[in-house]
């Protein structure tokens, strides 16, 4: 499971957990400007923008799990098994593997109003990284400071949401979070009034009531209502270190707990990192599920013309 949120609060800013049972090798990576990008059916790119993000450091391309490009848009990708459906490759058009994808977007467009008229054109094919790599079966959000996007490749093609919430978890497909959010909206941070029945007398005994009901379980379902509850009533003054905080603050309310979720294979589902990222600055924090100390990695203090993938340990 993995929650993705935005958070506009002076900065704008972008992160998520990724919840798995093991590590993909992850690793912060930078890819500056002049490393060339081979897509598989889409060619290849000598030059295109900078980015940061959390990927797979296994290979000469970098596979984000999210990421932010120095233009201040960014992508994550989220598992979505069991609806997420790539097509068969046909050789024509804008054809991209699943893995491709985030390096392709943050790669060639600045805005999300950029890249929206092109997302009708483009085709995820079902091709695997390699053997031991099969095609991932996931959703993205796409945002900037402007606009939240879900992206979801299903049977019937490509389905493209705005997202008012800036919120993402798993299954099921966004349509039902969107119509799920509307069960909560008599949440409150505020303490309740008793709107139960005037004839009884019902009162408040402790702080939080207002979000009695609010879903604490790890279910996609549940972290989405919760993420959306704490992100849009979250309060923080506007400078950076209390932003990345309170960003963090929220990411550790939907996190996951070793041992509090068995997957079906009977393997623990944990946050294994947490990251938040400043979109205007491309500075990329994060922490670890064994050490919450937050390490920073900044994208504009290396040579973002340089033609060699930097990864940072
Ligand atoms: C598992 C990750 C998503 C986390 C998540 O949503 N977990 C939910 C678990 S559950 O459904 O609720 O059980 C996804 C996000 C990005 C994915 C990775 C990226 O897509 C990059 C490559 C793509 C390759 O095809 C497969 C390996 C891989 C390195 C992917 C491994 C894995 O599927 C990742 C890491």
């Amino acid at each position: 499971m993995c929650t993705c949120i935005t958070y506009d609060n002076g900065d704008f800013y972008f992160g998520r957990n990724l919840d798995l049972d093991c590590s993909f090798g992850e690793k912060v990576v930078i890819t500056p400007r002049n490393f060339p990008l081979d897509f598989r059916l889409a060619g290849r790119k000598e030059q295109h923008y900078a980015m940061i993000g959390m990927a797979s450091a296994v290979s000469r391309f970098p596979l984000y799990a999210e990421a932010v490009n120095e233009k201040g848009l960014c992508m994550a990708g989220l598992n979505f098994p069991g609806n997420a459906y790539y097509q068969k490759p046909e050789g024509q058009g804008m054809e991209l593997a699943s893995f491709e994808i985030i390096a392709w977007i943050l790669g060639n467009y600045s805005t999300v109003a950029e890249v929206k008229n092109d997302l009708e054109k483009m085709k995820i094919v079902d091709i695997a990284f390699s053997e031991k790599m099969p095609p991932a079966p996931l959703h993205w959000m796409l945002a900037d400071r402007e606009q939240c996007l879900v992206l979801e490749a299903v049977q019937e093609g490509l389905k493209i949401y705005e997202n008012p919430f800036g919120v993402l978890t798993n299954n099921p497909p966004f349509e039902y979070h969107r119509l799920n959010m509307n069960n909560y909206m008599n949440l409150s941070a505020k303490s309740p009034e008793n709107r139960f029945c005037d004839k009884l007398s019902l009162k408040p005994y402790a702080q939080g009531m207002g979000a009695a009901g609010l879903p604490g379980d790890a279910s996609s379902a549940s972290r989405f209502v919760r993420a959306a509850f704490l992100k849009w009533n979250s309060v923080s003054p506007q400078d950076e270190k209390s932003n990345v905080s309170q960003f963090f603050h929220i990411l550790d309310g939907v996190s996951m707990v070793r041992g509090s979720v068995i997957t079906e294979a009977g393997t623990y589902d944990i946050t294994t990192y947490s990251c938040c990222i400043n979109t205007r600055t491309g500075a990329y924090y994060y922490k670890t599920y064994d050490d919450s100390r937050i390490r920073k990695v900044e994208m504009q203090e290396t040579d973002l013309e340089g033609a060699e993938l930097i990864t940072v340990f």
